[in-house]
């Protein structure tokens, strides 16, 4: 016998309880509009518990001691070696372990409905939810679906993969022990996080990359630090290595990948960190004509594009703008505005910088890598810049001659590059990598997004003697 089916009516439904989804839910219903919001896993969704926050939680606690290290005076103090079980344990905490119940009281505080369950869209502004307890429940919005679903891990089909039982983030983020030997297949952000987590925390890292150097997408020079700085930690950094087949013989046994070339490489334990795919497969796209499987298209407002009615909405990694939890929250801000504006049918202001236009994703989303030395990007690169057409001159600086960064710690090393905009006068790109060089990102993200012309940022003086100082060292270089 099915269990039973319930139908309820909303103003707006959101699909996926991760920061994005949280976000539009909040928006809406502190707009008054009644909301709900489905959730398959844990409301949080993979930021608060398989991806930044564990991976952080795991980071943090060796940058201190690394940090306390590279000061003399302070280096005999932290001579000891890292606690991991406290480390595994502090993380632990930072998941929650792994419950969910403090971000449903917040969904309750905030007056959003949650409804359990793997939603699928049954066409127009219509959702079905397959509850926990197998029964149904088909939800009616008035207004808008907005689909936060968020990515899942690739994992390519090699020979061997299945048999091999590879780690994704999730295991990486969420494993209770440092495996002797880890592989590492994928030089993009996550296999560079996880390289410095786990070589910290005692494993034997190799990470393969394909390519020449790790964190691809950002300034030459970045990669090559972080290479440098993983390597000086124990990771065998190995560019130019593709994987061709994996085996495991034993079901506890070690892991042998075989690279393209025939050189063998035995791990305990493989991780792919091979990028992304939407989490969009099962979740009816076929009933408002879209492939199943599909990156969502939107346009500046975040509004699926061709979808008749214009009432579904998708913000966050499934709409492939930028996968960055910060600009997930921010197009949840903007489509959340955007959907209580059209509801109350209000104007809608979506040029460049409007209030309902996520114009951020692609001039000026920040990402700060939080590898040993940390790298972080706004922006374009020169390459970039020059691909798009831009007259730009990038200008460099060695962050270790700032008088801040050399007091921050002993024998800092690090760089930074400001992509300047010849014809416009503007920052269209900034890149900083250096021990803590995230916290000199947000800057450059203002100066970016804002627009602020070179000639007033000559006046915004940092403090001395702070690694801030670069600034100034770039502009005097900039303007010779
Ligand atoms: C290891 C790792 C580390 C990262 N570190 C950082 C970092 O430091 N900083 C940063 O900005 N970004 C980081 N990211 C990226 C970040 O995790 C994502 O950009 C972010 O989680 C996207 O948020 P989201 O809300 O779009 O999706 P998610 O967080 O994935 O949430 C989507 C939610 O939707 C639910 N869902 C999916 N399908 C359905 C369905 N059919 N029905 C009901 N519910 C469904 C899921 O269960 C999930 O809870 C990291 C990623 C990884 C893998
Ligand atoms: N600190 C942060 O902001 C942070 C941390 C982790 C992840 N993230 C986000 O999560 C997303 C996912 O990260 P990711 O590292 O998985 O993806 P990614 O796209 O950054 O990197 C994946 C890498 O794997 C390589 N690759 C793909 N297939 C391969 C194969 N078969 N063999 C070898 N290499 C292969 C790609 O060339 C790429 O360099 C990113 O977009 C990133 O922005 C952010």
């Amino acid at each position: 016998m099915s269990e039973p089916s319930e139908s309820r009516a909303f103003d707006v439904i959101v699909i996926g309880a991760g920061p994005t989804g949280e976000n539009v839910a909040d928006r809406t219903a502190a707009a008054g509009l009644r909301t709900a919001i489905v959730e398959s896993e844990l409301v949080g969704g993979d930021c608060s518990y398989w991806a930044c926050i564990p991976s952080k939680a795991l980071l943090r606690p060796p940058a201190a001691l690394e940090a306390a290290r590279a000061v003399a005076g302070a280096r005999h103090a932290a001579g000891g070696q890292l606690d991991v079980a406290a480390v595994l344990a502090r993380r632990d905490g930072f998941v929650s372990d792994w419950q969910d119940d403090g971000q449903v009281a917040w969904l309750e505080s905030a007056g959003i409905e949650l409804i359990r369950g793997h939603g699928r869209l049954a066409g127009e502004r219509r959702v079905t939810v397959a509850a926990p307890d197998g029964g149904t429940v088909d939800l009616t919005a008035t207004h808008a679906v907005a689909v936060c679903t968020g990515s899942a891990a690739v994992v390519p089909g090699l020979p061997g993969v299945a048999e091999a039982r590879p780690w994704t983030p999730r295991e990486a983020t969420g494993a209770r022990k440092a495996p002797d030997r880890l592989a590492i297949v994928g030089g993009g952000v996550v296999g560079a996080e996880m390289a410095a987590a786990w070589s910290a925390l005692g494993s034997k890292v190799t990470l393969l990359m394909r390519g020449e150097r790790p964190l691809p997408r950002m300034e030459p020079f970045a990669g090559d630090l972080v290479a440098d700085g993983l390597a000086a930690r124990g990771v065998d950094v190995r560019p130019g290595a593709s994987v061709a087949e994996l085996r495991r013989a034993h079901a506890t046994g070690p892991v042998t990948l075989t690279l393209e070339g025939g050189e063998t490489l035995e791990a305990d334990e493989v991780l792919f960190a091979t990028g992304r795919k939407p989490r969009t497969e099962d979740m009816g796209l076929e009933t408002v004509g879209i492939e199943p499987g599909a990156w969502l298209d939107v346009d500046e407002t975040l509004r699926v594009r061709g979808v008749d009615g214009g009432w579904l909405y998708c913000a966050g990694d499934t709409n492939r703008r930028a996968l960055l939890t910060h600009q997930g929250k921010y197009q949840a801000r903007v489509a959340g505005a955007a959907i209580v504006a059209r509801a109350a049918g209000g104007p809608i202001d979506d040029g460049p910088w409007g209030e309902h236009a996520a114009t951020a994703d692609t001039v000026g989303a920040p990402q700060v890598v939080f590898t040993e030395p940390e790298a972080a990007s706004v922006g374009l690169t020169a390459q970039e810049a020059e691909r798009a057409g831009r007259r730009v001159r990038a200008v460099d600086y060695d962050l270790g001659n700032v008088a801040g960064a050399s007091l921050f710690s002993d024998d800092y090393r690090g760089r930074a590059r400001i992509v300047v905009d010849l014809d416009r006068e503007v920052l269209v790109g900034a890149t900083f990598v250096g021990p803590q060089a995230g916290d000199l990102l947000h800057a450059a993200t203002i100066a970016v997004t804002a627009e602020v012309p070179i000639a007033r940022l000559w006046h915004a003086v940092p403090c001395f003697p702070t690694v801030s100082e670069i600034w100034l060292r770039l502009l005097e270089t900039l303007r010779g």
